[in-house]
């Protein structure tokens, strides 16, 4: 991946941009090769004799992409960056001769509108426009273009200390053609822009290299303008090969987000915990009752799903769908984990209430209504509502965080309410949700079935690592839920099929994490690290985790990069390198465990 915060290009092994969105991370693609051929859009530049790359790897610290070829007729590196936004969007591209005389090609098909829309392609001199309805590109080349079908291409040589220069610039086709930048100064400012960022990053524990990675991946999935926080780069990247299970993570996920939240202030980037507070208060505005789970990257909320027939999928994985169908769920966990977030934020920052608590009361108003209704979950299953554990715990996280602003921070509102309701829950949960027999909380109230997000409970707080309710859950997700090792969200097979999809899933790398932090929390130091370890090899070559991971194949599934599992990296490091692996828990909530109370 490379990108500017407004959107993001992924590019192959063999040196092909084959996913881009322009001008935002939710604008239609004009490189959607990822999700058909090389005919829905792409850019390659590598050896005219193909083929991937030998070694790839980002310049330290940044977001600059340095792809390498040793050739039999010698060796030569394709330097891939996008620069700090300014007038508008850049992909710069260089070509350095290292040694021999490489013979090079560049392919480049523009189709906008994802794949669909060939543009008129027109060569002016040492450059060529591209227009086709609300979409104009611009190519400055130092080598000259053929022009056919829309397509340019070029075949070159660069020797030994040679370089080829190429600028793609993208504006909006009634704007007149912006000034191209200079692909020098463009790479210079982009090493700076990171160099900078990175600088404040407060990290010092071990896997240094790994979470410097993480940190700038979760940065790179930010959008600069509003401070909105993006699940992941791509759209209907599939969880199951083949499958259906593709769906678009361009958006901003209030839980995703406060995820990404937590772990960036958790090493030092306040300024991001601002802009998305930001962001937040914004998109939420309104009634409370019309929270959304997730809205667009400037707080839109239509984001309507549909399915594109016009591209096949990735290895023929369809639909691929457009804007997510889960905006309209009822998640109730969204609540809880949007007022820990904001309670972090308050923990970290003075500036962090004002408006924020009028919104927060409003809030919590809405989860005393609601608690007890049952929802999708933080899975955001398609199947019937049920009473998921899980989500019914974040609502006693909501109520817990009232209490403590109230209690820690001096705040206003009903707080002996909040406390009888934080009690309701805490006893509902333990008395429903938890199986005495199997000695396991369960997916939802009365379920047979297990869920990962259960590995949480002691980390917000819920229970004390010590509990043996807390102990036997971590040992039965372990035990029922992990292929090869790596964590299942939950088993879609379980209770007659919870979450109303065919097909099953890969194992999903964010509940791995969680169980590399719960073994550490009970106390099983030695086995988190060696799977924390194991996590570690399944990152590309570039430090890059995807949603899930097929153990069976190696292989990466699901959107990438995605925040979630980069998040989920983050907080195990720094847990293992002696972060305590929780808020702790509530004094009464270890008191009530050492008498055995619910
Ligand atoms: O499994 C069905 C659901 O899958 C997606 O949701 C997942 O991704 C979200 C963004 O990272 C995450 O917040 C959620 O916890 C995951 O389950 C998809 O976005 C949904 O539309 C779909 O129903």
């Amino acid at each position: 991946m490379i990108g500017d915060l407004h959107t993001a290009a992924l590019v192959g092994s063999d040196g092909s941009i084959d996913w881009m969105c322009l001008p935002r991370f939710d604008s239609p693609a004009c490189f959607a090769a990822l999700l058909g051929d090389e005919d829905h859009g792409s850019w390659r530049l590598g050896p005219a004799a193909g083929g991937k790359c030998t070694r790839r790897r980002y310049r330290t610290d940044t977001l600059i992409l340095e792809t390498e070829w040793d050739t039999p007729e010698g060796a030569v590196r394709v330097t891939d960056a996008m620069p700090p936004r300014g007038e508008a969007a850049d992909i710069v591209r260089v070509v350095e001769g290292l040694d021999g005389a490489v013979r090079m090609s560049t392919v480049l098909r523009l189709r906008f509108g994802y794949g669909k829309v060939v543009p008129w392609v027109r060569g002016h001199g040492p450059h060529l426009s591209a227009i086709a309805g609300p979409d104009a590109a611009w190519l400055e080349a130092e080598v000259p273009l053929d022009i056919e079908d829309g397509t340019a291409s070029a075949e070159f040589t660069v020797a030994a200390g040679e370089r080829v220069a190429f600028v793609l610039t993208h504006h909006e086709s009634h704007h007149d053609r912006p000034t191209a930048v200079d692909a020098a100064e463009a790479l210079a400012d982009t090493e700076s822009f990171w160099t900078e960022w990175i600088g404040d990053l407060s990290y010092e524990g071990e896997w240094d290299e790994a979470v410097r990675r993480s940190v700038i991946t979760l940065k790179a999935l930010t959008y600069a303008p509003t401070g909105g926080i993006l699940a992941a780069a791509t759209t209907a990247l599939p969880e199951e090969l083949g499958g259906v299970r593709n769906w678009d993570y361009r958006y901003c996920w209030l839980r995703d987000a406060s995820f990404v939240l937590a772990a960036m202030l958790g090493t030092g980037f306040r300024d991001e915990a601002r802009a998305w507070r930001h962001w937040l208060l914004r998109a939420a505005a309104g009634d409370p009752a019309d929270l959304q789970i997730m809205y667009g990257l400037d707080g839109r909320h239509w984001l309507p799903e549909i399915e594109v027939d016009w591209l096949p999928g990735y290895e023929g994985s369809a639909p691929v769908r457009i804007g997510n169908a889960a905006t309209g769920q009822f998640q109730l966990d969204v609540w809880g984990e949007t007022l820990d977030a904001l309670h972090l934020a308050r923990a970290a920052d003075d500036e962090a209430d004002g408006d924020a608590w009028e919104l927060q009361k409003g809030l919590l108003a809405f989860v005393a209504e609601h608690w007890a209704d049952p929802d999708d979950s933080l899975w955001e299953v398609r199947g019937e509502r049920r009473h998921f554990v899980h989500s019914k715990v974040m609502a006693w996280v909501a109520f817990d965080r009232a209490v403590q602003a109230v209690e820690r921070f001096g705040l206003d509102g009903p707080v002996e309410e909040w406390r009888a309701l934080r009690d309701r829950v805490h006893a509902q949960v333990c008395e429903r949700g938890f199986d005495a027999d199997r000695g396991t909380f369960t997916q939802f109230y009365g379920s047979k079935g297990l869920d990962a997000a259960l590995l949480l409970l002691p980390m917000v707080g819920f229970l004390p690592w010590e509990d043996p309710r807390v102990v036997g859950t971590v040992e039965a997700v372990q035990r029922e839920l992990t292929h090869g090792g790596y964590v299942l969200r939950y088993d879609p097979e379980a209770d007659s099929g919870v979450d109303g999809l065919p097909g099953r899933e890969g194992t999903f790398l964010a509940c791995t994490f969680w169980l590399v932090d719960a073994l550490q929390g009970i106390g099983r130091e030695d086995e988190a690290r060696a799977l924390f370890e194991r996590l570690l090899k399944t990152r590309n070559d570039l430090g890059l985790l995807a949603e899930e991971y097929d153990p069976a194949t190696g292989r990466h599934l699901g959107n990438t990069p995605q925040a979630y599992s980069h998040v989920g990296l983050v907080n195990s490091a720094r847990h293992l390198s002696g972060a305590p692996p929780a808020a702790r828990p509530r004094a009464d909530a270890r008191r009530e465990a050492s008498e055995g109370k619910g």
